[in-house]
């Protein structure tokens, strides 16, 4: 597996520039099963990021729909999802070294070979290895909310972010936001009024509260035992 989250970029002088991302690079703890797990299984089930677009039907051997997770975190929930659904592809990006190695263990010993993963920054994966009109959903589940308002240019959900996502989606596509930021959701409805194409599935023009057809994430638990509250926000794209 490549250790490169992010590609080096420099200007014309050679010095680093310096971009917004919705992380911050860290070296982080990670266990030796998760170690091992990358040793074992990435070659199976991870993709090393490239500078050329995936073909999903040599990638995934069929052409079933494609369903992109971005920011899976320790995976859980995707595997369990994409245990659910086998006549779909499932494909999760994260920087999370150690949520890296957890995903790929669950996902072994869960037996599923319709999920990749690819250990790199989501906003370059969709740019140079995703063609556009080849996914059938989207889906991001607690993005960083980056609460401070200096902060909120690292906001993985912004104006550019929708576009490029809408280019991507297939008709009938489905982009899927999940946050327990109060804040965040009014801020996602107020980018997406602003962009013709995505329709608001909500019968309000707002979000779902108390949705109940997808799983729990791992960080959704811990939110709710905080008393947070839950906004899903599913947009579908107009044809
Ligand atoms: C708050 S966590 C939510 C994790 C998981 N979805 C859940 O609900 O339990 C946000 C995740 O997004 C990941 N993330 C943030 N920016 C990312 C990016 N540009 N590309 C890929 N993953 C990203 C982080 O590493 C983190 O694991």
């Amino acid at each position: 597996m490549k250790n490169n989250i992010i590609t080096p970029q420099y200007n014309c002088n050679g010095t680093f520039l310096r971009k917004n991302r919705s992380f911050v690079c860290r070296k982080g703890r990670i266990t030796k099963s998760q170690l091992q797990a990358i040793e074992k299984y990435w070659l199976s089930i991870g993709i090393d990021f490239k500078l050329e677009p995936l073909d999903f039907t040599s990638v995934f051997k069929n052409s079933a729909p494609v369903i992109l997770e971005i920011g899976f975190g320790s995976g859980e929930s995707l595997v369990k999802t994409a245990a659910n659904f086998p006549n779909k592809n499932f494909l999760g990006i994260e920087v999370y070294k150690s949520g890296i190695g957890s995903c790929l263990r669950l996902a072994h010993y869960s037996g599923i070979n319709n999920l990749k993963i690819i250990y790199h920054d989501a906003i370059e994966v969709i740019d140079q290895m995703i063609l556009d009109h080849t996914l059938s959903k989207v889906q991001i589940f607690f993005p960083d909310p980056w609460n401070k308002k200096r902060h909120h240019k690292r906001r993985m959900i912004q104006d550019f972010f929708l576009i490029k996502i809408l280019k991507k989606l297939n008709n009938d596509g489905i982009l899927h936001i999940v946050t327990d930021s109060k804040e965040y959701n009014f801020f996602i409805l107020n980018l997406i009024q602003n962009i013709d194409n995505y329709i608001n599935l909500s019968k309000k023009r707002m979000c779902f509260e108390h949705f109940k057809y997808r799983l729990v994430t791992n960080f959704e638990k811990k939110a709710k035992l905080s008393g947070n509250k839950i906004f899903d926000l599913i947009f579908k794209l107009k044809k």
